[in-house]
């Protein structure tokens, strides 16, 4: 097979079908190229977002919680409205705006966030704009005897919409893993009691009284751990073992205690307006999940 005498790679493509380019007569300059998008007419709808979606792309992020700052890889959603007289959005305008941000180092903070649709919306000739960015943030758990640490990682959102000059909308999103041990098990067995992987998943919308040096995600992470029956470790050596398996017994809980405990503490964070918490338990005596939920609007209804 060595001495193989290959055909050059013009010919192998055109072997395997290439041909020659054909005659062209449409227009290459762009101020010839019809622009179909931007074609004025009564198309019926107004369309509320029209965008791009799935566009993933590395970004930094900053924690209070160790590793302080980080890169990971975010996917990004983003829209804005169209009238009804407009054929199409710029769709390559969205794209022109991410690149910009990517070269100056993209910092997913909302006042980066802000300027970032202020700018867009002004990019696109909207008076608005709507991103969602979502993205794994890895923070350091320390094992509760030997402190030995390792990487956890939660799912987080940020939802930020932009409309007529101002930012109307910050939303926030944290999905979590802890331990729950059931409390019914635990009541009725002559020792032991089952226990499985929930997931905590917050999501809340943030009031103007957030400021920017409180880390949200730390706050949502608390509000799970603090409240389920034991946390997850990277790492743990018997001592750690043995003191998260007491703690999960001592702490028992169904998916209802879990979304009413985390509610209880979301309730009491002041820049939190409203929010819904919901709890999955990947139970390990059935093949289904036991799940709640429940949503909160702080100002009464
Ligand atoms: N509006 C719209 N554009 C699409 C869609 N899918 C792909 N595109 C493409 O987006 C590409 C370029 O978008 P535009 O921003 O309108 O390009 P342009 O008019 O040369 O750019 P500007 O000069 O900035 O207006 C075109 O090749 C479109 O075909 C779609 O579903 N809707």
């Amino acid at each position: 097979m060595n001495n193989l005498k290959l055909p050059s790679k013009r010919e192998r493509l055109k072997l395997f079908g290439s041909s020659e380019p054909g005659i062209k007569l449409k227009p290459s300059e762009k101020e010839k190229i019809p622009d179909l998008q931007n074609k004025k007419e009564n198309f019926l709808f107004e369309i509320d977002a029209v965008g791009i979606t799935n566009v993933k792309m590395p970004v930094s992020i900053t924690s209070v919680l160790n590793p302080y700052t980080q890169t990971t890889i975010a996917s990004f959603t983003l829209t804005s409205a169209i009238s009804h007289e407009v054929k199409g959005t710029n769709m390559s305008r969205f794209t022109e705006q991410l690149e910009l941000y990517r070269r100056q180092g993209f910092t997913l903070s909302f006042s980066q966030l802000s300027d970032f649709l202020k700018e867009l919306a002004g990019r696109l000739e909207q008076k608005d704009a709507s991103l969602e960015v979502t993205f794994p943030w890895f923070y350091e758990q320390a094992a509760p005897v030997s402190s030995l640490a390792g990487l956890n990682h939660a799912d987080a959102r940020i939802s930020v919409s932009y409309r007529q000059g101002k930012i109307v909308e910050r939303r926030v999103e944290l999905s979590c893993a802890v331990t729950t041990l059931c409390p019914c098990s635990k009541e009725i067995s002559e020792y032991s009691a089952h226990n499985q992987r929930g997931y905590i998943r917050m999501m809340a919308s943030l009031s103007v009284e957030y400021q920017e040096s409180t880390d949200w995600k730390a706050v949502l992470l608390e509000a799970a751990q603090s409240n389920a029956s034991a946390w997850i470790y990277p790492i743990l050596k018997r001592p750690d073992e043995k003191a998260v398996t007491e703690k999960a017994y001592e702490n028992p809980r169904f998916v209802e205690d879990m979304v009413r405990l985390v509610a209880a503490d979301l309730y009491e964070v002041p820049f939190i307006e409203s929010f819904t918490v919901e709890c999955r338990n990947e139970e390990s005596i059935h093949l289904h999940d036991a799940y709640a939920s429940l949503t909160i609007q702080k100002n009464g209804n």
